[in-house]
């Protein structure tokens, strides 16, 4: 098992239609993936996810930049790209990744040398399953006998036999219905965490991305454009485009001043001190929300009207529309919250991020 690394890795493809430009999928990406770590790559569709996976496996090559895994380069700075089936690399693909005709512990078997296949795969079909949750006597079955969920664990389990040094995963969950999804996922973020795997896992999916990784790197038309622990790319995003791409924001202007800023929503304090007009990158949950008639003598905040109440159960959106005429969006436990017309005070909590026009797109 070793680290991934990714240096200034561009790969273009040529345009089908005459006289348009070659599209660059993936343009000058660097990126670490430590030893034992899980990275999720997000971004949108046609960001160049799956063709900066395809270059880690070995399926493409890249025009310029280089990869390696651990010390030893496998693409790039003028050496021989290592082909894909040295490269020890799992690779999970979305759905129908299991062999229709085999039963779970031939397909979990595949990759391993042909004495351990021929013996069936032995203890390692065993303690595979036994890796990624699943019953003993699943071994049996065909992929046709498996749920959704089930069939993603045993393509995991096929791609850890062999152990690789390095496990991608292109969108395994995106065919799997929301409740199956995350059980799916949490089954296979441990299963890699036990056997210590380098792993990188593609999504389109915000939470998904959030919620299992070590490391978040976001990619927009080709580019990384951040790439940070997920509370750091959800709370300090790197550009106003990607806090909106990452979870719901309210995004004001305002005017900093050393360690804070004013906006619509009153003073806040800001992460870094800077000076000057700023856009301010507050997520919803940290906009207060207090009910006029719950609140004591005192009420400290900037006024304003509930204007529509989404309520979710564990929390609910509350759209509020300030005096001043500002629409800001707060969220909040769902036990106690207002209804549309409602007068309320609001004010922000923790620290903010501030962004100069320049940082703004
Ligand atoms: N073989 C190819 N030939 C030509 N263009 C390609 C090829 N593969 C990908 N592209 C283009 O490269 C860009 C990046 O594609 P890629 O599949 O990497 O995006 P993605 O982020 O994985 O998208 P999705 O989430 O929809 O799978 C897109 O504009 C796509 O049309």
């Amino acid at each position: 098992m070793s680290s991934l690394t990714v240096t200034g890795v561009t790969r273009s493809f040529p345009s089908t239609a005459p006289g348009r430009a070659a599209t660059r999928a993936v343009d000058d990406v660097t990126l670490h993936v430590p030893h034992g770590s899980f990275t999720t790559v997000l971004g949108p569709s046609g960001c160049g996810k799956t063709t900066l996976l395809r270059l880690v496996a070995g399926f493409l090559q890249p025009e310029s930049g280089s990869i390696a895994f651990g010390d030893e380069v496998v693409a790039g700075d003028g050496v021989r790209p290592m082909p894909p089936q040295t490269r020890r690399v799992g690779y999970v693909p979305q759905e129908g990744a299991l062999f229709p005709h085999l039963d779970v512990a031939a397909n979990i078997a595949f990759g391993l040398p042909r004495a351990a296949r021929a013996a069936g795969g032995g203890d390692r079909v065993a303690e595979m399953l036994d890796l990624v949750e699943l019953p003993a006597d699943f071994r049996d079955r065909r992929p046709d006998e498996l749920s959704g969920g089930q069939q993603q664990r045993v393509a995991l389990a096929r791609s850890l036999a062999p152990q690789p040094a390095l496990v991608l995963l292109d969108e395994p969950f995106s065919s799997l219905d929301a409740g199956l999804r995350g059980s799916t996922a949490r089954a296979v973020r441990r299963a890699l965490q036990a056997t210590n795997t380098t792993a990188v896992l593609v999504t389109h999916d915000q939470n998904e991305a959030l919620s299992l990784a070590d490391q978040v790197a976001v990619m927009r038309a080709g580019r990384l454009v951040q790439s940070a622990p997920p509370s750091e790319v959800y709370l300090s995003p790197t550009d106003p485009a990607v806090a909106e791409f990452v979870g719901r924001a309210v995004v004001l202007p305002g005017t900093a001043d050393a360690a804070h800023a004013t906006c619509a929503l009153g003073e806040v304090v800001l992460t870094e001190p800077t000076e000057g007009p700023v856009s301010l990158m507050i997520r919803p949950e940290q906009v207060h929300v207090d009910l006029s008639h719950t609140a004591g003598d005192k009420v400290i905040g900037v006024r304003g009207t509930v204007e529509e109440v989404s309520y979710y159960g564990h929390d609910c959106a509350v759209q509020v529309r300030l005096d001043e005429g500002t629409s800001v969006l707060a969220r909040m436990s769902g036990v106690l919250h207002p209804a549309a017309g409602d007068r309320v005070h609001l004010r922000v909590t923790g620290l903010v991020r501030a962004y100069h026009p320049t940082e703004a797109l």
